[in-house]
């Protein structure tokens, strides 16, 4: 059984402790960190068949075969690199940290020289095995526009830079417009869905975003555009948040332990 370090202890982090905790996948979580000693402690009480060690992400480093960061971009920025160093492989869903192409390229040649793989879920937006397969011809155009209520933009830098103050907004208003470049910098814990589709299509640059701040609904809605060679694919999705964390959708943390499901199957489906 592989041996899991889980970084991020908050609503992904939890249900992916759950999902092998219950033996759905078959794994074992060796330990998990969090800044809050408070929110490790709440996912050990909530585990019953298993009980992973609290840990560092050094001792997870040097311990496990795979890293599930849920945490934040620094934490990827941070941990990705060592993981790769010492052959261990990463699972990723502050997927808008691999927005710096520097930082891209050095972790995919480290990761290549040391035989481990980097895992990034399709994460809260459906599509991606569509945008991949089409990603082999050319492309011509992708774009992203991502609907959210209030709380789920709450806190964002780009809106603090700008003097956007969200309680003045009654309804849908476009709170931003650009590349999926700009868009995970400025919204780092809202449109990870947007770096996702750069990886699969025509890169951070080029992906067109606008992201509507919208009073008036209670889902996290993703509706991506895409034409090139193999014709025009739209796709929408009204994702449920996270009662715990209102900026991310449900779907991200299932789609983490699908992912999981994938990596330790012998049979994978899908592009
Ligand atoms: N790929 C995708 O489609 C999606 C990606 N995401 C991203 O996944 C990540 C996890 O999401 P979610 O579980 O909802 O987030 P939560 O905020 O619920 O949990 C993240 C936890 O990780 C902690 N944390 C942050 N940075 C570090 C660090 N360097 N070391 C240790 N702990 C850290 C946070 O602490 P604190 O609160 O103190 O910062 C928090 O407790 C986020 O970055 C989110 O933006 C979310 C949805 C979709
Ligand atoms: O969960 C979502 O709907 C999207 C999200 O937060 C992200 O992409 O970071």
């Amino acid at each position: 059984m592989i041996k899991i370090g889980v970084i991020g202890c908050g609503f992904i982090g939890t249900q992916i402790c759950l999902a092998v905790d219950s033996g759905a996948v078959p794994a074992e979580i060796f330990g998990i960190f969090d800044f809050s000693d408070e929110k490790a402690n709440a996912v050990l009480k909530c585990l019953k068949s298993s009980s992973p060690v609290k840990c560092s992400p050094e001792i997870m480093i040097e311990s496990c075969d795979l890293i599930i960061e849920c945490a934040s971009q620094d934490a990827v920025l941070k941990y990705a690199l060592p993981a790769a160093e010492n052959g261990v492989d990463m699972m990723i869903l502050s997927v808008g940290a691999l927005q710096d192409p520097d930082f891209y390229e050095t972790l995919e040649k480290t990761a290549a020289a040391n035989h481990s793989k980097i895992y990034i879920p399709s994460g809260a937006i459906a599509g991606t095995d569509g945008l991949k397969a089409a990603a082999v011809a050319n492309l011509s155009s992708v774009s992203v526009t991502t609907r959210k209520p209030i709380s789920g933009l709450a806190g964002s830098p780009y809106l603090i830079e700008k003097g956007i103050d969200l309680a003045d907004i009654q309804e849908p208003t476009l709170v931003f417009e650009g590349s999926a470049a700009e868009a995970v910098v400025g919204f780092p814990k809202n449109v990870n869905v947007c770096a996702t589709i750069s990886l699969c299509g025509i890169g951070f640059q080029k992906t067109a975003v606008r992201i509507i701040a919208d009073p008036t609904i209670s889902e996290n809605i993703h509706e991506l555009e895409v034409s090139g060679d193999f014709g025009r694919m739209k796709m929408i999705i009204e994702n449920r948040p996270s009662p715990q964390n209102p900026k991310s959708s449900y779907l991200a943390a299932l789609s983490a332990v699908s992912t999981l499901k994938k990596i330790t199957s012998p049979i994978q489906i899908g592009v």
